[in-house]
């Protein structure tokens, strides 16, 4: 990546990161989701969000479709703009981890080359979890009409369709979301994620 030059952060000089974890009595985490559209990416964050406060964490959803209707409205889908929407994506999840926030991505991030972006950008708040749910049931469900779209050929780098999707190599977390319940599937997540957000105090 560029080097920024004749730039001087400051950041050194503000409240520490651990502090602000303190008061938020948690530590911060990037639980990264990847997986097809419409495996369940956002609905089972948009649950576990819910579970988190519950049990009194503060957590923020980083969604595909919201970011890219913002911030990153000027990018497509092509294999450079999607380096792009990765790289701005994870300094956004990287700032909130900073300032003692969970982040729950949901992001397709279809290859191990935009998932290493997102890890090394990250560093070792990142938490990887794969959606696993089969092509077939995707389409299945296809809640946006995007994958009828991909194969009239109407909808380009679509990935399972007409550009691929790697499944993780080595993931933290897999999830198989057919015959499970949305809550189920949030709370199983929890279970692996819990020992590593909770603050642990002298
Ligand atoms: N060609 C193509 N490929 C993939 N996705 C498409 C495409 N066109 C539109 N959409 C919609 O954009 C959402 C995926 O954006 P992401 O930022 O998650 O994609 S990526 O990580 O950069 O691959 C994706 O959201 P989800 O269905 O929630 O995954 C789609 O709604
Ligand atoms: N077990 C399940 N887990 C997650 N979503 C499910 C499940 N069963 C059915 N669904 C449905 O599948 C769709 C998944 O869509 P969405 O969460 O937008 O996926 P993505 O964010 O990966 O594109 C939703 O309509 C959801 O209600």
């Amino acid at each position: 990546m560029k080097k920024a030059t004749n730039i001087f952060p400051i950041f050194e000089k503000t409240v520490p990161r651990t502090y602000k974890e303190s008061v938020l009595n948690q530590r911060a985490k990037a639980i990264w989701f990847t997986g097809l559209s419409g495996s369940g990416k956002s609905t089972i964050a948009i649950e576990l969000e819910k579970e988190l406060f519950k049990l009194g964490y503060f957590a923020n959803i980083l969604d595909g479709d919201n970011i890219r209707s913002g911030i990153n409205q000027n990018l497509g889908f092509s294999e450079n703009d999607r380096l792009e929407n990765i790289i701005r994506i994870s300094e956004i999840s990287k700032l909130f981890v900073e300032s003692g926030i969970i982040t729950i991505n949901c992001f397709v991030s279809p290859t191990e080359d935009v998932r290493d972006l997102a890890k090394n950008i990250i560093g070792d708040d990142f938490i990887e979890v794969f959606i696993d749910t089969p092509l077939h049931i995707c389409e299945q469900r296809d809640i946006k009409g995007l994958y009828k779209r991909a194969r009239n050929g109407d909808v380009k780098n679509f990935p399972g369709i007409n550009s691929p999707f790697i499944s993780p190599k080595n993931p933290d977390i897999v999830i198989k979301t057919e015959d499970r319940s949305v809550k189920e599937l949030a709370e199983e997540i929890l279970e692996h994620i819990i020992d590593k957000i909770i603050e642990k105090r002298c």
